[in-house]
């Protein structure tokens, strides 16, 4: 089977090598295009543009950061749509708002196209090993053409019926886990403050209900002050926001989610965008210098 992909971050690298080491034959494209170079060493082709890969390629695959690039990538000069018609497919996998989905959808759809969103659940590691969780929503018969892929990319896919609903559930579940590392950051360092070892508590937290891959994976590399970038925190905030204004649209009071955005904010005001978003922990220590 042959792809496009457009967009090789963290995850598009992984997702990408992963297609081509499992036979598929794929043509990338990044903004940044010295970074198709290690994909095109082991064998992928490359595109100069967006529309030069849709041309190619009768799928398309785009892993990019946010909605801003993902509007941008299908919209503006020579870009997706410029190359779109009937009988190709384009399936974003980025994480964005269901609006913002729903766009590129009506554009790709207006030029006899195909279209699935389609967000993961799943950091670097999962991204790396086939291992994400794919919630798919839109066209029926592009997600049933796509399978060989999802196969490769994951180890579970979700059709969830009209486009939006795929990046609704993606929203909610990582609104879900930013507070949930902002109420783990809390922990630890209240662990720490009150006289305990940090280390015990990842220890008891592990052997409990509340016992999680996330707390375990990253709990030691934090108490490390470590936060090599999986899940780059400036992705997680945006998340956050958006999730956020997805409990504006719905009436839904949100104060836990509110919190855990502010947290991520200052994190991004004291230049921690780019490291893992764990690295809200570090927001905690500022707090411990400044009293
Ligand atoms: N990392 C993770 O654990 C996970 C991330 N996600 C989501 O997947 C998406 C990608 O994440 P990740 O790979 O970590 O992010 P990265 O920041 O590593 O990569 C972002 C990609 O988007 C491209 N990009 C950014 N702005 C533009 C633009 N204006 N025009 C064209 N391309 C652009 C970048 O190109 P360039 O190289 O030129 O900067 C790069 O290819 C995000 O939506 C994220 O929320 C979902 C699940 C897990
Ligand atoms: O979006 C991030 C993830 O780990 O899932």
């Amino acid at each position: 089977m042959e792809v496009g992909f457009l967009g090789l971050g963290i995850m598009g690298k992984a997702m990408s090598m992963n297609l081509l080491m499992n036979g598929f034959k794929v043509t990338v494209w990044n903004r940044t295009l010295s970074k198709c170079n290690e994909l095109v060493a082991h064998g992928a082709s490359i595109g100069k543009t967006p529309a030069e890969v849709i041309n190619k390629c009768k799928i398309t695959i785009a892993m990019l950061s946010d909605p801003a690039a993902a509007l941008s990538v299908v919209l503006d000069k020579d870009g997706v749509l410029e190359q779109f018609c009937g009988g190709k497919g384009y399936i974003d996998m980025s994480t964005v708002d269901p609006e913002t989905s729903c766009r590129i959808n009506e554009a790709i759809t207006s030029k006899g196209g195909q279209f699935l969103e389609a967000p993961v659940s799943g950091s670097k590691q999962p991204a790396e090993t086939g291992q994400l969780v794919i919630l798919a929503a839109g066209d029926k018969a592009l997600y049933e053409a796509a399978m060989p892929a999802f196969d490769i990319l994951g180890k579970k896919s979700f059709f969830l019926g009209q486009v939006g609903n795929g990046a609704k559930m993606k929203l909610v579940v990582n609104m879900i886990m930013g507070s949930m590392m902002n109420a783990f950051s809390e922990g630890l360092t209240l662990a720490d403050r009150s006289g305990l070892n940090p280390r015990d508590l990842l220890d008891v937290l592990d052997l409990g209900a509340i016992a999680n891959p996330m707390f375990k994976g990253k709990g030691p590399a934090m108490l490390q002050n470590n936060y090599s970038p999986a899940f780059p925190l400036k992705h997680q905030q945006k998340d956050m926001r958006l999730a956020l204004a997805l409990g504006d649209e719905n009436s839904v009071p949100m104060p836990v989610a509110a919190a855990s955005n502010e947290a991520f904010k200052k994190a991004r005001s004291m230049g921690l965008g780019d490291m893992d978003f764990s690295a809200v922990f570090e927001t905690l220590k500022v707090l411990k210098h400044s009293s």
